[in-house]
């Protein structure tokens, strides 16, 4: 007995997303997204969705095509269809944000939204929720942490958004407290690399004033030397539950971790299942952010949480722009993953438009009810999709590129790491 795959669809999108500033430039005035639909022998179609730059959505049309016949539930059949179709096919982020990528990580990468599609596929059929087939949830609601950005007001020309600018640490705790409020967080992270440390430690200093009991995070993506990570991580001793990706690369994150007092976490150095040996033998880093649109989906995003429980490492969630086939398929995971202890990061606050129907995924008190119902619980909005594949063809953008874009505004911006 097999469900035999009879078609995919792939359809690349675009949505709004704000002027945030990170360590590599600033985001462009559309995210993309691929939208992957995984149709079936039983007249069932799951849903997956990744990135939608021009190689990645290259490497997930050969992948496409080489699965359809295939059984949805053979998953293992499936990874192996997609290591052999990208043999040699080694992508890159484009953006700079996720560290090195190898080929094994290439693999993870493509081959992951299908895997949750199909997981969607096998949910709908047996009536279970995707948690059930990830071995059960063990928590009802997933919390997420509220993601303050640098910030203008607005993209250069156009509308300023409902935010409003943060450029100073009093910009800061302003949009942490609309956020905050509109949604109910329980822990804050900031992304840095944007300003000098001492201005982005100010800000640390004045969300910690604004919000003595929540838990704090820093994330500067690897824009600063060992030495200034040191001097950072000693001066918010007490302040922070981790510092994130303070410098690049394994040795260095090493040379961090035996001089501050809070776990280091990672989306950087530690991005694929290559990485995690050198990690745990340089003791770099305390932390993963996992991200099952990196570690191959969401089974292979289970083994490393099992790596994690291993080696005695806590396990956070990572987030970049992202739309509710993705929110949906991090809850049913988070939710699945016993040692999965810290609020997850989500980019969700920051997107106006969406391709699933909207009031299935909402935030109560910081978090997200897991979906009860079969498969990953959320339905194709037809009309949106097809509103934002419009959106993704008139604006452009083929490949997230914050720095050129950034050039574009400020020709004598300068991509440096480290930068401080
Ligand atoms: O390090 C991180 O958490 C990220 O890379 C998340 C996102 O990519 C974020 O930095 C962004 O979108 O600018
Ligand atoms: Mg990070």
């Amino acid at each position: 007995m097999s469900t035999p795959i009879t078609g995919v669809t792939l359809t690349p999108v675009a949505f709004a997303d704000p002027a945030l500033l990170n360590a590599v430039g600033v985001h462009e005035p559309y995210a993309i997204r691929t939208i992957v639909e995984v149709h079936t022998a039983d007249g069932v179609t799951g849903l997956g969705e990744t990135y939608a730059d021009t190689g990645h959505l290259n490497r997930l049309r050969a992948v496409a095509d080489a699965i359809v016949g295939q059984d949805v539930f053979a998953l293992n059949a499936m990874f192996a269809t997609a290591r052999r179709v990208l043999s040699g096919n080694t992508g890159a982020d484009g953006h700079g944000l996720t560290g090195m990528i190898t080929s094994s990580g290439t693999v993870d990468r493509v081959y992951s939204p299908f895997e949750v599609a199909c997981l969607d596929v096998q949910g709908r059929l047996l009536g279970r929720p995707v948690s059930d087939l990830l071995g059960g949830a063990v928590r009802e609601a997933i919390p997420f942490s509220a993601y303050l950005f640098y910030k203008w007001a607005a993209h250069p020309g156009g509308e300023p958004d409902s935010w409003g600018a943060a450029l100073d640490p009093a910009g800061i705790v302003a949009q942490a407290r609309k956020m905050v409020d509109e949604y109910g967080f329980t822990a804050i992270k900031l992304k840095g690399g944007v300003f000098p440390p001492e201005e982005e430690v100010a800000a640390i200093h004045a969300l910690r004033a604004e919000f003595p009991d929540l838990p704090l995070r820093l994330d500067p993506n690897a824009a600063w030397t060992v030495e200034t990570s040191i001097k950072v991580g000693v001066e918010l001793d007490g302040v922070l539950e981790y510092l994130e990706d303070p410098t690049l690369g394994i040795e260095g994150m090493a040379q961090v971790a035996r001089d501050v007092p809070m776990p280091l976490a990672t989306n950087m150095c530690v991005v694929s299942f290559d990485h995690v040996k050198p990690s745990v033998l340089h003791d770099a880093v305390g932390v993963i952010l996992s991200d099952h649109h990196y570690w191959g989906g969401l089974r292979r995003s289970a083994l490393l949480s099992g790596i994690c429980e291993t080696f005695g490492m806590g396990l956070s969630m990572h987030s970049n722009s992202h739309l509710g086939i993705s929110l949906a398929a991090m809850v049913h995971l988070a939710a699945a993953t016993p040692n999965l202890t810290y609020a997850c990061d989500t980019h969700w606050p920051w997107k106006s438009e969406d391709v699933v129907e909207p009031g299935i995924l909402s935030f109560v008190d910081g978090s997200v009810r897991v979906p009860t119902t079969p498969g990953l619980g959320v339905e194709l909005d037809r009309d949106a999709l097809a509103r934002l594949h419009e959106q993704y063809l008139a604006c452009g953008i083929r490949d997230r590129d914050d720095t050129g874009y950034m050039r574009r505004i400020d020709p004598s911006y300068e991509l440096r790491k480290p930068r401080w």
